[in-house]
């Protein structure tokens, strides 16, 4: 049997939740386009139709929405676990943490039926957001922000992160990067997660394995690194000498590449240069989408290689005010809704994960 280093265009699972058509340029999310739903939908229908199956009707929306406003609150347990943190603690840390906790409270953690998996799936949803925004708070000594129930989902997340009341397109442009996040077929943290749920494990098992796979900078942790990269150079000319000295040196630039696109451009980062664009325009100020333009043509001439969702995610990011130790745990909480719709359809047809190796080792060595 052929041995592909990094499972490269393995097919690991039949799924009906999303697939990448890169021939055709679209992310289909149970039979939409994605950039057309981050356009149109907000991100509490989006992540009806991943864990329901279809976009709710408006009564459908509205008990939905409601499911996960009352849901909201942290256990005060859980806050006290998170409060003990020292403060060197990065926040995926923190979230990691908050999420194997979570298991603890759960009274069916051992049922696996598609109800109580949605179930678990729905408060997994309302508290991820609290877990990053109260972790957040007090490893920086402030006060807990308690979720604003005259809110919308993306309201309330950006009311408990800073405290203050976000703009109507501030809210906008947040929102319509939780959808550019949400899913993405199969890449590591999602294959993780089936990996684990695989073994009949519990949702908070397979999430916390996600959060560890997520954080790694060739994945999740990206975003982060991109902005370190950009706030290093402060400048489009600092920026492009910084870049030509990187590839120099063969670093790899974050930001730029994917396994599945690989030499195109990835539609979300497209959403997200967009989104930066405006803004820009409406901060008066150009600085950051010059620099990610000058980075963009460099690697297309230098390299061949396009950017991903990361890549402009993390301007989005910095404009909103959000600070850049979050930007991967907020990827994580917009991909809450498409983890947990990969656990549930695991767990409703499983069959164990269990590849084999190619052996590279010694044979028939004698024991003295
Ligand atoms: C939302 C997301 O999670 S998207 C991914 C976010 N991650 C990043 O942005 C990190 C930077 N990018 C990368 O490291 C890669 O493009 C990955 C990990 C995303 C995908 O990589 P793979 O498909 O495994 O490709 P692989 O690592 O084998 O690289 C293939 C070649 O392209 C080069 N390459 C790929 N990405 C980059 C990059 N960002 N910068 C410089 N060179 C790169 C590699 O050095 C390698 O070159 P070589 O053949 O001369 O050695
Ligand atoms: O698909 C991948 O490998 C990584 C990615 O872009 C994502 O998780 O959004």
């Amino acid at each position: 049997m052929e041995f592909r280093p990094g499972l490269e265009e393995i097919i690991a699972a039949e799924t009906k939740i999303s697939f990448l058509d890169v021939e055709n340029e679209e992310i289909v999310i149970r039979g939409y386009d994605l950039i057309k739903l981050a356009e149109t939908k907000t991100y509490t229908e989006a992540a009806h139709l991943l864990i329901e199956g279809k976009l709710p009707s408006q009564p459908e929306k509205e008990r939905f929405e409601m499911q996960l406003h009352t849901q909201r609150t942290l256990p005060q347990e859980l806050v006290k676990i998170l409060k003990q943190l020292p403060q060197t603690t990065h926040p995926m840390d923190a979230l990691r943490t908050g999420i194997s906790v979570l298991a603890s409270f759960d009274p069916h953690l051992d049922e696996r039926t598609e109800a109580a998996n949605k179930e678990k799936a729905i408060k997994l949803l309302a508290q991820v957001p609290a877990i990053i925004a109260s972790s957040h708070r007090l490893l920086h000594n402030q006060p807990v922000v308690p979720s604003h129930q005259e809110l919308s989902y993306s309201a309330n997340f950006l009311y408990m992160l800073t405290g203050k009341q976000p703009s109507e397109l501030e809210v906008e442009i947040f929102d319509r990067s939780l959808i550019a996040y949400i899913e993405h077929e199969l890449p590591n943290s999602t294959f993780t997660a089936r990996v684990i749920s695989s073994t009949h494990a519990d949702l908070y098992g397979a999430l916390t394995g996600a959060v560890s796979s997520l954080k790694g900078h060739l994945h999740g942790g990206a975003n982060e690194a991109v902005m370190y990269m950009l706030k290093e150079a402060e400048s489009p000319e600092k920026y492009k000498q910084l870049l030509y000295q990187k590839l120099a040196n063969k670093e790899r630039i974050m930001g730029f590449g994917h396994r599945v696109y690989m030499k195109k451009m990835d539609p979300r980062a497209l959403l997200m240069k967009k989104a930066l664009q405006e803004l820009s325009e409406v901060r008066g100020d150009t600085t950051l989408l010059e620099m990610c333009e000058a980075g963009e043509t460099i690697m297309r001439e230098e390299k061949g290689l396009y950017p991903n969702l990361d890549y402009y995610a993390a301007p989005v990011y910095y404009l909103l005010g959000i600070p850049i130790e979050l930007y991967t745990p907020i990827f994580f909480s917009a991909r809450t809704a498409g983890l947990c719709a990969h656990v549930i359809e695991q767990h409703n047809n499983n069959r164990l994960y269990r590849p084999r190796v190619k052996y590279v080792g010694e044979r028939h060595l004698q024991v003295n």
